[in-house]
């Protein structure tokens, strides 16, 4: 698991209880980013209903031709307002780097859950317009990004942290970032599982190494063993919901609930088209967006 790549880049936590998941000796002090956003510090601190975490700013947004949910999160207690973005979307760039302006935060992370196919990453964006910003995907995925991510693997952001569970099966890169788990991190904790679960569905499984066997273990091992308060937040939703939780969807997902074998008989019966924008999506995430086509070669998108 990679440790140090992560470490370099985070804003430090306050507290002295700053700890990675790794027993490695090769612990780096990264460095502190210091308050450069400290005229916005009039800022107050944003929650929402679903988090009693008074340091954390939360916002869901949408980018409607792709149904796709970015998630904005933010230490807002930490001097710098350190920040992240959980699938930025290429269209609504403008629009996130503003929402982070002006409320006076510092992006440090943008983050991927995979190699989405039906719409470009707004990462690589991002990292034109906000140079400091570094880009994370999973490792497993092959793709280009400034830090690749492992399962076990923490990401700060101040004093609150994502926690990267392996969670493929959409694709064979899929991750899941879950809230960290400790008196000081948001309660309930909050599920970012990308296409893994849907609400009331899941991520297809028919391209990009897919797997419904795959998804259904990952699903069933690393998401439904989490608290059953535990919020979930999509990248997609086609049906006009927001947010689940894990119980609601052990409960009612129409998929997840069944036993493996139907779960399969399922999958590969949903005769869906495949996403207009794979052909272009791929390549361009593979390198975290359009912007770095040029220096990698367009791989094909087969299963
Ligand atoms: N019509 C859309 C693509 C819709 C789609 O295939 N969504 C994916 C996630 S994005 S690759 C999916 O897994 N859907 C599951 C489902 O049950 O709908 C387009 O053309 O972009």
């Amino acid at each position: 698991m990679l440790r140090i790549g992560v470490l370099r880049f985070v804003a430090l936590p306050r507290s002295s209880s700053f700890f990675f998941s790794t027993s490695s000796p090769k612990f780096l002090n990264p460095p502190t980013i210091r308050a450069k956003f400290a005229s916005h510090s009039r800022t107050m601190a944003y929650t929402t209903s679903s988090g009693s975490s008074s340091k954390l700013l939360f916002r869901q947004l949408f980018e409607k031709e792709s149904s796709t949910y970015t998630y904005l999160l933010a230490d807002v207690s930490h001097p710098d307002k350190p920040a992240l973005l959980i699938d930025p979307v290429d269209k609504t760039v403008d629009r996130d780097i503003l929402l982070v302006k002006e409320l006076g935060l510092k992006l440090i992370y943008a983050m991927n859950t995979h190699v989405h196919a039906d719409h470009v990453t707004g990462t690589g964006l991002i990292k034109t317009k906000l140079p400091g910003v570094k880009s994370v995907i999973s490792k497993v995925s092959k793709s280009k990004a400034d830090l690749l991510i492992e399962s076990g693997d923490k990401i700060y952001f101040g004093d609150l942290f994502l926690e990267v569970r392996a969670t493929p099966g959409h694709t064979l890169g899929c991750v899941t970032y879950v809230t960290g788990d400790g008196p000081d991190q948001p309660q309930p904790r909050m599920a970012f599982t990308g296409d893994a679960v849907l609400i009331r569905g899941c991520g297809r499984t028919d391209f990009q190494g897919g797997s419904s066997q795959q998804l259904y273990k990952s699903v069933h091992s690393q998401i439904f063993t989490l608290p059953k308060d535990t919020r979930i937040y999509p990248a997609h939703d086609y049906k006009g919901f927001t947010v689940s939780t894990v119980g609601e969807e052990m409960l009612y997902n129409p998929r997840l609930t069944k036993d493996e074998e139907e779960f399969q008989s399922i999958m590969e019966n949903l005769k869906l088209a495949y996403p207009k924008m794979i052909d272009i999506a791929v390549p361009a995430n593979m390198v975290c967006g359009l912007q770095d086509l040029s220096e990698r070669p367009a791989e094909p998108v087969a299963n």
